[in-house]
């Protein structure tokens, strides 16, 4: 580090400091119940004045870019929750502001109910401290355990713990004092350092702004002293200058600018600089605002930097210190707290965005989800909404990438549906795993092309979904047949039968599907590698696997065959007897029975086999293959 960038962390560190003193960001976790929305109105009472400045901008902001019509919409404000706007999801999360003459604030009042881990991860991951409500009469619920387990895991390091409704126990200390024991062992547990409990009663006002003449035995801060006064401990590490980049900006041939918000660091003109996961290295020219171009940028400032040189640079890279880079993987260890209706399902893709950058992943083994109650890690094989998991995840390429301890900007993610594009969880980067780095693709000289030449073919994969009994079977070993009577090299891989070798550790849950699904998928890929016609019969239920498997073959190589029977059709034929034992209760998750078929929306052959025959429909099969 040079003497400049010497002064500029201390320039940076003071100016951390004050605006911390400036503005502070909270959450509320509790239910209505325990009086949260007392407390918060009472603040908003108590300090009178809203943003009325910061109000007038947000007006017209949402005017221009906002979701909510002629109302404000508060999301705006909010750098958390960027990557929510963009999916144009609205969370249930209400952000207030107002000030006091000594701090401003935001608030996220993350409603208390089921939904209550989405809410919080929106709200907690830009907050600084968490207020923790509880009724005096009640004590900690299981409840206040979870929301204190994911203020921890989301990196909130002080907790204003508010024990309400103390004038229902006549203001009895023993009573505050003996949950203020209980949480005070739960923060030790969860690593939360800085715990400050307030008796208070929201409703009538004590230890709210002054501290109250019926709690004598207390001698803390009220609570808005303590949110005025607070200097928030930041754990995160001096990092060098880290910019995610969120759009390149070429108004003209001149001028090529890249925006985004400083996650880390300070920048200056002349400064080096490294463009990633790409590695390659300019200087910066010039860091270009709304406001005049800046001598120095640092963490929080939204810029535009341009660079002496031409770099291939596009969103979602970062720009960093080419002195102390981040580091890019593609392995992760991962908190990733499930928000989805459905599961999360190991081995299925979704996409993940992290800062400005959008890739496909997949968790590949979760190592245990956590008892959010106890913090006991439990064994799972899928996630439920509202469960955290600890994951391995697979990425399809390198990000640049902090720990969520070390930078929130850059080691917090979401997943998002690749069929609904809802956002279906929040997560934590942990640290890279590096087996990665060590496997390498081995070069071979006789290749895809080479092999599908020899055999005078064009590699294919057809894919045969459709219920059980539906005919998919009958028609790939047609097809099979006059192929390989045509001279073509096929091979078939049926679900029945690899379900006795390769697959016979899997049965019929969605998870070991999923897990069913990709693993045929990727051997079907080794045999087009191979040269080989591969028809694939499996009844491959749903549409993320399918999907998963054509994204392993170049555009027209996989043909999606739809055997489209109806349910009562392939009942009736009921070939092995496997529908009359699911109705009878004897077969759990039978197909199309108490587990679902998502019909393709788009595969490229439709067989009814209700109107045409077995042989009729192989001969499509084989027209569309040798057209
Ligand atoms: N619960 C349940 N649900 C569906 N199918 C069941 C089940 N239990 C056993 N079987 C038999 O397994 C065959 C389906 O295996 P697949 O590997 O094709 O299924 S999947 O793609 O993983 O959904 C399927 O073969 P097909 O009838 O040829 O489709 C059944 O014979
Ligand atoms: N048009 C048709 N196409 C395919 N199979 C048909 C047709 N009409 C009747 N069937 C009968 O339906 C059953 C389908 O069973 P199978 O091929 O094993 O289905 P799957 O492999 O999808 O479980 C067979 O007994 C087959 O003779």
């Amino acid at each position: 580090m040079t003497r400049a960038h010497d002064a500029d962390a201390a320039v940076a560190s003071y100016l951390a400091r004050h605006e911390s003193r400036d503005l502070l960001r909270f959450i509320t976790c509790g239910s209505v119940d325990d009086g949260k929305s007392t407390l918060i109105g009472r603040l908003l009472f108590e300090s009178r004045a809203l943003f009325a400045d910061q109000l007038a901008a947000l007006e017209s902001d949402s005017r221009r870019h906002g979701t909510q019509g002629d109302e404000i919409d508060y999301a705006l404000l909010l750098d958390g929750l960027s990557a929510e706007r963009e999916q144009g999801i609205t969370i249930d999360v209400a952000y207030r502001f107002f000030n006091t003459d000594k701090r401003k604030f935001i608030v996220a009042d993350c409603p208390g109910h089921e939904q209550y881990t989405r809410n919080m991860a929106t709200g907690a991951s830009t907050a600084d401290v968490a207020v923790v409500l509880v009724d005096a009469r009640k004590g900690l619920l299981a409840q206040t355990r979870r929301h204190s387990y994911i203020v921890s895991l989301l990196g909130i390091r002080h907790v204003l713990l508010a024990v309400n409704k103390m004038d229902l126990v006549g203001y009895d200390f023993a009573v505050f004092d003996e949950i203020v024991a209980g949480y005070r062992e739960l923060a030790a547990q969860l690593g939360i350092e800085h715990v400050q409990a307030i008796p208070l009663s929201a409703l009538r006002g004590d230890n709210l702004r002054e501290r109250s003449a019926n709690t004598p035995w207390y001698d803390g801060p009220s609570v808005l002293d303590y949110l005025e006064t607070i200097e928030p401990v930041r754990t995160e590490r001096e990092l060098g200058f880290r910019l995610p980049v969120q759009w390149v900006n070429r108004p003209n041939q001149d001028f090529r600018g890249f925006a985004g918000t400083v996650a880390a660091g300070s920048i200056r003109p002349g400064d080096e600089v490294v463009a990633l996961p790409s590695g390659r290295r300019s200087s910066v020219a010039r860091i270009v605002t709304a406001d005049g171009d800046l001598d120095v940028a640092r963490e929080g400032q939204a810029i535009t930097l341009t660079l002496r040189d031409e770099l291939d640079i596009s969103r979602g890279d970062v720009i960093a210190d080419a002195h102390d880079p981040p580091q890019v993987a593609d392995q992760f260890a991962a908190h990733v707290l499930w928000m989805g209706e459905q599961p999360l399902l190991p081995g299925r893709p979704y996409w993940l965005k992290i800062g400005a950058r959008t890739v496909s992943a997949s968790v590949t083994e979760i190592k245990h989800k956590t008892d959010v109650n106890t913090q006991e890690p439990l064994a799972a094989k899928h996630l439920e909404l509202n469960e955290v998991g600890f994951c391995n995840l697979y990425l399809d390429q390198g990000v640049p990438f902090e720990a969520y301890a070390d930078n929130r900007a850059m080691g917090g993610f979401i997943l998002i549906d690749r069929q609904t594009s809802a956002t279906v969880a929040a997560g934590t980067l942990a640290f890279a795993l590096r087996r990665a780095g060590n496997i390498h693709w081995q070069h071979l000289d006789v290749d895809k092309a080479a092999r599908a030449r020899i055999k005078g073919q064009v590699p294919r994969v057809l894919w045969f979904t459709g219920l059980s009994g539906s005919g998919k079977s009958t028609i790939a070993n047609l097809v099979d047949k006059r192929l390989h009577a045509m001279g073509y090299h096929t091979f078939i891989l049926d679900g029945d039968n690899v379900r006795h070798g390769l697959n016979k550790d899997l049965g019929f849950t969605a998870e070991d599907r999923v897990e069913n699904i990709r693993r045929v998928a990727e051997v079907a890929k080794l045999m087009s590698d191979a040269g080989l016609i591969v028809l694939v019969s499996f009844i491959s239920p749903f549409r993320a696997e399918r999907r998963m498997a054509r994204e392993l073959f170049a555009p027209g190589e996989f043909v999606e065959v739809h055997i489209d029977t109806p349910l009562a059709v392939a009942e009736q034929r009921d070939v092995k007897g496997l529908y009359a034992k699911a109705r009878a209760g004897q077969l759990r998750n039978f197909t199309g029975i108490d587990s679902p078929y998502e019909v393709p929306e788009a595969a490229e052959l439709r067989l009814d086999t209700v109107s045409e025959s077995a042989e009729r429909l192989a001969q499509r099969v084989i027209d569309y293959v040798t057209g």
